[in-house]
Formats: structure tokens, sequence, C-alpha cells
């Protein structure tokens, strides 16, 4: 148990944060920033000492990596004009200032889909600097706080270190009948335990946290609606990911035990992977300077309704994971010598539609998108909200196509070392051929890839985040009902049909 002159300790000032940053350029630079650094982190019940080189978590980090090499090599896709700072800075880190601002983040996450064919951890982190920019705005105009100034300065020395900031919004939240405040376990949704002269303290956990770890600060805000009881669940704050008190326990992925073995052919995607991780908050210290709510609970329910705005549209993303899906399908049916049969080109052209489909709406929704009170832009919530009901569903049936496409072997294909054997080797290469001039290998490594990301450590960014992710799909459902308008609609069928109001009540 931790008493008040131990906590005392932890009480850093924000200047004494910052200096432990260095300005990033480089994707090199970038992972060199990850090491060093004085975390908890477990995987498989023990302390990681080296998480960089890691072969489990290193894909992980490839892929955020990135999002820095992009920068460079496509500036004027992956950076953007910063007001703030008077320079460029990486497009993960700009202020939406406009509708073509949100347009080019989305063209961004499509194509760091195409070159990853994982989850590159970096969007909800964006999405949560764009959210905090109207909501900090609103509250001090209500209140009279002056959180905007805060998350201003913050921001300017975000894009001057060009750091990672990952999104902690998703609490525990034991019995999901009950509110924060009625569980039996208070820590279940984060919460202030004390406060004082220079800053407060949470305690709690921050739920599949993707890219915790490969962040450098971490965003921690409400997950719900919360009402006067939750006032002490009523807290923005951001936290250097290095933050006393914080402990990180690697989520695991099914299959990823593959990253531990030599070869890189059953890997299937062996140097890009997505990163999840329970972070445990314990009496963490939040100095004044980065506080950003602190029980303002009426603004939960709309800062999480314009994050989830922002954030469904983000799933575009999977637009790009499906273009190396559909590209992988057509290349095992070349493969397979069936490329010709015309049910594999309807399937090929089914998936494109299914693909096109979400980029579309999260295309249209950013396209739409109108300035807020504070002057930053917001995507349209309702097309949103349909962008992201629609990738809960066709990642699957995507998915689905390209196992029917891929073949059995797909999951019925012997080990790297099988094929490396001097007895199974030239046994597999003889009975596992496929179109005469194509190596059997190209073939494994294709199958592999298509297994990785309907089943293995990638079907957690294609499928299952794109399942929950920003929301499990009833959130949408019940955010499009709350916006669908039905009465407008009852009004033109009314209209048209010739019922007036006196008429119908004429009947009744
Ligand atoms: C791969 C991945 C990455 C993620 N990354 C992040 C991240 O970076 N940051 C972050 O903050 N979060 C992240 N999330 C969390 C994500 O937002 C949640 O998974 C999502 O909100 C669902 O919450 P849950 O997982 O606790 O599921 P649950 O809330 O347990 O939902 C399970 C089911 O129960 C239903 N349900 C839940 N509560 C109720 C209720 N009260 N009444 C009726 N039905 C209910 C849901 O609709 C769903 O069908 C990530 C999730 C995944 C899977």
């Amino acid at each position: 148990m931790l008493v008040t002159s131990d906590l005392r300790e932890r009480e850093e000032t924000a200047s004494a944060r910052w200096s432990r940053f260095h300005p990033i350029v480089t994707g090199e630079d970038y992972l060199d920033s990850l090491r060093n650094r004085d975390i908890d982190l477990y995987l498989f019940g023990e302390l990681v000492e080296n998480p960089v080189d890691h072969p489990i978590i290193r894909p992980s980090m490839n892929a955020l990596k990135a999002t820095y090499d992009l920068a460079t090599e496509d500036p004027e896709l992956a950076t953007a004009e910063s007001p703030l700072i008077g320079r460029r800075v990486n497009r993960f880190l700009h202020l939406v200032e406009s509708a073509q601002d949100i347009v080019m983040k989305n063209r961004m996450q499509r194509r760091l889909g195409q070159i990853t064919g994982t989850c590159f951890q970096r969007c909800a982190g964006l999405d949560t600097i764009s959210v905090l920019h109207s909501i900090t705005y609103e509250i001090d105009q209500k209140h009279g706080t002056s959180y905007h100034d805060r998350y201003i300065e913050f921001m300017k020395l975000a894009q001057a270190n060009n750091i990672i900031i990952g999104a902690g919004m998703t609490d525990p939240k034991g019995d999901r009948s009950k509110r924060p405040s009625e569980q039996d376990d208070p820590d279940l949704f984060m919460h202030v335990t004390r406060r004082t002269d220079t800053g407060l303290y949470v305690t709690g956990a921050k739920a599949h946290m993707t890219g915790g770890f490969n962040s450098h600060w971490i965003c921690v805000m409400p997950t719900m609606n919360l009402s006067e009881t939750d006032r002490d669940y009523a807290v923005v704050g951001l936290v250097p990911a290095d933050a006393a008190g914080l402990t990180y326990i690697y989520g695991r992925q099914s299959c990823d035990m593959r990253a531990m073995e030599s070869g890189d052919v059953d890997k299937g995607n062996a140097k890009f992977g997505g990163q999840e991780a329970l972070v445990v908050f314990d009496n963490v210290f939040i100095p004044w300077e980065h506080v950003l709510m602190d029980g303002e609970y009426e603004f939960a329910q709309e800062m999480v309704a314009r994050f989830t705005a922002y954030h469904r549209a983000s799933y575009v993303c999977k637009t790009g994971l499906g273009d190396v899906l559909i590209g992988a399908a057509a290349t095992v049916a070349e493969y397979n010598g069936v490329e010709n049969a015309s049910h594999i080109k309807d399937k090929l052209v089914e998936m494109t539609h299914l693909n096109e489909t979400i980029y579309s709406s999260a295309i249209a929704s950013s396209y739409e998108a109108k300035p807020l009170a504070s002057g930053i832009y917001m995507n349209d919530a309702m097309l949103a909200n349909v962008c992201k009901q629609n990738v809960t569903r066709f990642p699957y049936e995507l998915s689905r196509l390209a196992q029917d496409i891929a073949g059995g072997l797909m999951v019925t294909l012997p080990s790297q070392q099988d094929f490396e054997n001097e007895v199974t080797g030239p046994l597999l290469k003889k009975y596992l051929k496929g179109r005469s001039n194509v190596p059997v290998e190209h073939r494994a490594r294709l199958l592999r890839l298509i297994e990785n990301m309907t089943l293995g450590r990638n079907a957690v960014g294609y499928l299952t985040e794109s399942m929950h992710g920003a929301g499990s799909p009833q959130a949408q459902r019940i955010h499009i009902h709350r916006i669908m308008n039905i009465e407008k609609k009852k009004g033109y069928a009314k209209g048209l049909a010739g019922v007036s109001a006196h008429a119908s009540a004429e009947k009744k």
C-alpha cells in the first residue's frame, strides 16, 4: 500500500515530463525512443527486458514506424502544415482544419493499411486530439476553466517532438448493467483518487489499448455518459507512457508464438503486427497542466459521441488491409490456375465491392465535415457510424471469400521447417505444386498471408478490432437511431401521401 509520502515523489511537473522526450524525425528515431524506458511490461508472466527487440513485440513497433517512414517518403500525404508551430507536422498530429484535411487523413490511413496489412495503431490518438480541441473549448465556455489553453500548449510540444499518443478510453467496466459509481470495485472505471495543489491522481485501468506500450503519451478519458454521482470518473488527462504507477500487460494474439520460430514463411506477415495491452493505473499523478477535464461529467457523452464520429470513419484503414487481402486472393487464384474461372472473377468483384463500400461511407463522411465552435472540423456522424457498421461485417465476408478462393491448403500447409527437411521437403515441393512456373514457396507465402489476416495475428486488427474497436456493432445502431430523424422522414411520406396532421387526428 502506497503512503502519501511515496505518492508525493510522483508529483512531477509538466516540464520535467517533457524533458524526457527528444524530437523524433525518422522511423529509426522512433524505435530508439522506445529503448531504455523505465516501464513495467509483462508478457507470458514475466517482465520484458528489451521490448524493442522482442520478436513478438517488434512487428507492432514496425507498423508504427511506417507512419514516420511514410511522412518522409510521401510528405504530401502524411504531413500537413501546422499553424500551431508554423511548420509541417506528421498528419497523425495535425489538427483538422477543413473537410479536405479529414479526407487526406482517410487517404493516408488506407495507404498505411496497404503498406502494413495490419493495425498501425496511431489513429485512435489522432482522433483523441481532434475531439479534445472542441470539448476543452466548450467546457471552458461553460465553466470558465482553462483546459483549452492547456491542450494547445500540450499540442505544440506534441507536434514539435513528433510523439505518439495512445487513446485510453475503454475501462474494464465490470458489470455492464451498472454505472461506474455503482460497481462493487470502484477501480473498474478510472477515477480520481486525490487532488493536490499540483495535480490529481487516477486509479483504474484502460483495456485493449492499441499500441499502448508503443506510445509516448496516453490520453485517459471517460468511456461512456456519466451522471453527477460519477463526477470523479469524469477525468481527462495526459500521462507519459513511463509515468510512475503504470503497469502494462501485453495482449496475446492467435498464433503469436510463430513470431518466436525461425523462418519467416509461417508468420504470414513477418514484418508487421498490431498490439493491444491492458494498462493498469495505480495512483498515477497528472499535473494540472495535463488535466483537461475534472468533474464536468455532463460533457462525457458528447465527448464519446464526437470521438466515435472521428474514429468510426478512421476504420477506413481496413480498406487498405482489404486491398492486400483481395490482392492475395487474386494471386493465389493465379498460382492455382483458376484466375479465369467466372466465379473466381465474380468473388474478387464482390470483395472489391464490399471494400469500396466501406471506403465510400468513410470518405463521404469526411467530405461532409463541418466546423465546430472551437474551429476544428468534424466529419459527418451518420456516415461515420454507417462506415463502422459496414466494417463490423464486410471484412468477415471478405475473409470468407478469400478463404474460399485460397483452398484448404491455407490451413493444412506443413511448416517451413518441413519444406526445408531433406526427406519431406522434396515431397512437399512435388505434391504442393500449383501452376508449374510458380515456386511452391510463393504459393505457401501467399496462403500464409491470408491465414495471418483471417485467422492469425493480424485477424485481431482485420476482424475483431473491426467488430469491437470504436464500439461494438450495437453502439453504432444506437447512434444511428438517435440521429436518423425518423419524424422528418415520416413527414416526407405523409406529405406525398396526402396525410395531413388534421386528417390523421380525425381518423383517431
Ligand atoms: C483490437 C481492439 C483494439 C482496441 N483498441 C482500443 C484503444 O486503442 N483504446 C480504447 O480505449 N479502446 C480500444 N478498444 C476497445 C473497444 O472500444 C471495446 O472493445 C468496445 O467498446 C467494446 O467494449 P468491450 O470489449 O468491453 O465489450 P463489451 O462492452 O463487453 O461488449 C460485449 C457485448 O455486450 C454488449 N453490451 C455491453 N454493454 C451492454 C449493456 N449495458 N447493455 C446491453 N448490451 C451491452 C455489446 O453490445 C457487445 O455485443 C479496442 C478493442 C479491440 C478489440
